[in-house]
């Protein structure tokens, strides 16, 4: 079997199929990019990278912050979706124009209009760091897609089936690559192996993931 099963070149326009309603295009972001990097770091200010604890009590490896309406907080009780943050007492900050505006334009060619997230969770993660396959679950309803965008150090993204023993595809994703998923491949399985350290020329040792949500 072959270490990567959704090969793709790194050639903005192209729409590589995952599955019937989940999309890979790559460098979609890139347009964005330079109003999105400035943009990012204001919110990292207001709302610092935190490391959540999952369910089991043990401390995720990736670090997280978000913006939006809502924002997503785990702890030793479970995971929920909260309008304040948790570590300043504040409002999260608001999405930033440009990252809707990405995000509605990359849903929309994957199919989905009327697409409007109420939140965006970042994650960061540094060399090493890694999110097991899991499903996204948390949000009130399911109908939205997820739209995911990748910055920083490419990743290996694992797209699993309905169920957690599915076998991934596996795919390399790079800074502004954008990944959608909805409708009938919400619920897929996935996750993201332990990055490695090959630093970015312009964001360093990290890898920065927004997924943006519909989830009140
Ligand atoms: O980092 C990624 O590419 C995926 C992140 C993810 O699945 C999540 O935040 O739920
Ligand atoms: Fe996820």
């Amino acid at each position: 079997m072959s270490t990567l099963d959704l090969f793709h070149e790194d050639q903005p326009g192209q729409r590589v199929a995952m599955g019937a309603q989940a999309f890979i295009l790559p460098g979609f972001a890139n347009p964005w990019l330079n109003q999105l990097l400035p943009a990012l770091q204001a919110i990292q200010q207001q709302a610092p990278f935190r490391q959540m604890i999952t369910k089991g009590g043990r401390r995720m490896s990736v670090q997280t912050t978000a913006c939006g309406e809502l924002g997503w907080v785990s702890s030793d009780h479970g995971y929920r979706y909260c309008p304040i943050d948790p570590t300043s007492g504040q409002a999260w900050p608001v999405i930033p124009s440009c990252l809707l505006e990405l995000a509605q334009r990359a849903a929309a060619e994957a199919g989905f209009n009327h697409f409007h997230p109420d939140t965006c969770l970042i994650n960061r993660y540094l060399p090493g760091a890694r999110m097991g396959l899991h499903q996204d679950k948390d949000e009130k309803g399911f109908k939205a897609p997820i739209v995911s965008v990748s910055l920083g150090m490419s990743a290996t993204f694992l797209f699993g089936g309905f169920k957690r023993s599915d076998r991934p595809a596996r795919t390399i994703l790079n800074h502004g690559d954008v990944v959608v998923w909805g409708g009938v491949d919400r619920m897929r399985f996935h996750g993201v192996m332990p990055v490695g350290d090959m630093p970015h020329p312009e964001l360093g040792s990290q890898r920065i993931n927004l997924t943006l949500r519909k989830a009140g």
